[in-house]
């Protein structure tokens, strides 16, 4: 499931149909459920959906008056027989509006609360469900598989019911007229019919195939704007431009070649329906010559046979439709079946600040995406509230993993984890997490003013608080450099920040949460020491009587910490304050120590 790869815009779609059957068609009609709240509004289009098919049948048996009119073998008028046709032309027009417009509201509304529920079901799933599917899958749920299922709702639904509609009513209308007549089409439009849609099948696989080609190259360019600083440095230029002139002409060439069989396809088309349809005016005709029906008849009847081979070509192509939809339904109802963590519909519970006391107890744990590599291998750590512990060694020894768990991200293996003596998972989880920040080792902002993003720290915090953590986060002077200060726009399409700004920013929401437990996640790369001086300062404000965790990269700034814990393959190697590590012989934290001097010297 996971793998689904749909970047290709139509490439996904063959695999994505469905089979229809009772239970696919049982699981889609749930969906239904959000179109239950504007069924008044669904039952009006249909009654419009009704009247309007009704009033277009009736347009060839009104050409047959019309005919009859003229050959004088009617009791109408030829006057009577327009105004009543203009009638049903105004009626039809009047019909058509309010189908359109009912089903919109229906498709536009239901739709959109579709989407707001897949949203917030995504955005309250645990962290591990994301590991499991890639970004671009979920973004397409909310929007490709719900497009599908709006225009089910607002055009496939509609067409449908004319088609069959049309189908239904126009043959029976022609066996009323001429059940000989009819019993002669019958016999040559289905074979016609069936010819072209195994034909039109085969078409479609090669344009298909020529998309996904075309699909191919524009990913060439794709990745070559991407890094287009990577393409100019090897000087690769030319390698590219030939690279994407290859995939081209390999597109032409299938696209020529469907041309071909579409060219042929059309013609045959044309030959075959107007060989059928010259078969019927000619059997018709001899009908009509014979006596048996009139001429009006003939040609009600074949105005009749044009509706009914369009609605079976039409049928086709929305039993494929009925497909995708099945495919799409079935993967929103899959997401809106997990379980969140959280409840957005529940109100926030009250804010219950912990005094910060964490302890983990002989903690194994493994990561539900590879249960077999065991992570952590029984961590005890035990910080008193308001101290200030450090997690230090090798890249892939455990440190963020600890804290990932402390967030509740992951259940824990086994062991415990305790927040003021209370197991964390006897917290409400919005709770627990309202209780700790965590300045990460890069800042993301979001697109929006600054005051918005440090305002992400407390919803609803006011300019004046949201100044005086800027303050204290050593913000406020280059953010007052900015003409337009707090509300100078940041994100991808507003200024850039740097990267001890953006830490700034990050500290000032981390003060405005004012939590009991802080997560500091130490960026790796360096800044310049002006910055680092700036953020340092900020750094030690904000640790100010809060139980600090610092996954520390560089040793020279956690010396002041109460205890340093040196990770190794999952398990606590050494333990104690820097003097006492520094101190220890051959041991790793003095070697790490003796290493980063090197450097230092070195530089
Ligand atoms: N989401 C995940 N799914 C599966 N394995 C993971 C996941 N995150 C981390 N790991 C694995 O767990 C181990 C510990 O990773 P962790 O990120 O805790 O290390 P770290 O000490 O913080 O490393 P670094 O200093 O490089 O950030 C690594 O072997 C890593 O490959």
């Amino acid at each position: 499931m996971a793998k689904r790869g749909r970047n290709f815009g139509e490439d996904a779609n063959e695999e994505d149909k469905k089979k229809v059957n009772r239970e696919s068609l049982q699981k889609a009609l749930r969906v239904f459920r959000f179109v239950r709240p504007y069924r008044a509004q669904f039952a009006m289009g249909f009654i419009f959906l009704v009247l309007s098919t009704l009033t277009t049948l009736s347009f060839p048996a009104l050409i047959g008056q019309v005919t009859s009119v003229i050959q004088g073998k009617s009791a109408f008028t030829l006057g009577q027989v327009i105004l009543i046709f203009g009638a049903i032309l105004v009626l039809q027009a009047i019909f058509s509006f309010f189908r359109i417009y009912f089903f919109a509201q229906v498709s536009e509304r239901s739709m959109a609360d579709v989407r707001r529920e897949v949203y917030s079901k995504i955005v309250t799933l645990p962290i591990p469900f994301f590991e499991k599917r890639r970004v671009g899958e979920l973004t397409s749920r909310i929007s490709a598989d719900v497009s599908q299922l709006q225009d089910v709702l607002s055009i496939t639904l509609a067409e449908l019911f004319r088609q069959v509609a049309t189908l239904v009513g126009g043959t029976l209308f022609i066996l009323y007229v001429s059940w000989k007549l009819t019993l002669f089409m019958l016999a040559t439009f289905p074979v016609i019919i069936v010819a072209a849609m195994i034909f039109g099948r085969y078409i479609r696989k090669l344009s298909k195939e020529a998309q996904d080609q075309l699909a191919a190259a524009s990913v060439i360019v794709e990745e070559t704007l991407q890094s287009i600083n990577i393409v100019k440095a090897f000087t690769n230029e030319r390698i590219e431009i030939g690279r994407y002139g290859a995939a081209l002409q390999k597109m032409v060439g299938t696209a020529l070649r469907t041309a071909r069989f579409r060219g042929v396809f059309v013609s045959f088309v044309i030959f075959a329906m107007f060989g059928g349809i010259m078969g019927i005016v000619w059997y018709g005709g001899s009908l009509v010559q014979s006596g048996e029906i009139p001429f009006a008849d003939l040609l009600t009847f074949i105005f009749y046979t044009a509706f009914i081979g369009g609605s079976v070509a039409g049928i086709g192509d929305m039993y494929a439709q009925v497909q995708r939809t099945l495919g799409a339904s079935d993967r929103i109802l899959e997401i809106l079946e997990e379980e969140s963590e959280v409840d957005p519909r529940e109100e926030l519970p009250l804010f219950v600040p912990v005094h910060g006391h964490v302890q983990f107890k002989d903690v194994r744990f493994s990561y539900p995406s590879r249960t077999d590599v065991a992570v952590l291998k029984g961590i005890s750590i035990d910080v008193a509230a308001g101290r200030k512990i450090a997690l230090v060694g090798q890249s892939g020894a455990g440190k963020s993993t600890i804290v990932q768990l402390l967030m509740r991200y992951y259940q824990v293996g086994s062991g415990q984890i305790t927040v003021d003596g209370r197991d964390l998972s006897n917290f409400n989880i919005t709770e627990l997490r309202r209780n700790i920040a965590v300045v990460p080792q890069e800042v993301m902002l979001f697109g929006g003013t600054i005051l918005e993003n440090i305002q992400y720290g407390k919803p609803g915090a006011t300019e004046a608080e949201v100044r005086e953590a800027a303050r204290k986060a050593n913000a406020l002077d280059f953010i007052e450099s900015f003409p337009e200060g707090l509300q100078t726009v940041v994100g991808e399409r507003g200024v850039k920040l740097s990267g001890g700004q953006r830490q700034r920013i990050a500290i000032a929401r981390a003060i405005l949460k004012n939590p009991a437990i802080l997560i500091l996640d130490e960026a790796t790369s360096s800044l310049d020491a002006e910055s680092e001086r700036l953020v340092q300062e900020a750094l030690d404000e904000l640790m100010q009587n809060r139980t600090t965790i610092i996954i520390a990269h560089r040793l020279a700034t956690i010396r002041k910490v109460d205890r340093i814990y040196v990770m190794r393959e999952g398990q606590v190697a050494e333990q104690g304050t820097h003097d006492e590590l520094a101190a220890y012989e051959d041991g790793i934290y003095a070697n790490l120590v003796k290493l980063q001097f090197e450097v230092l010297d070195n530089d």
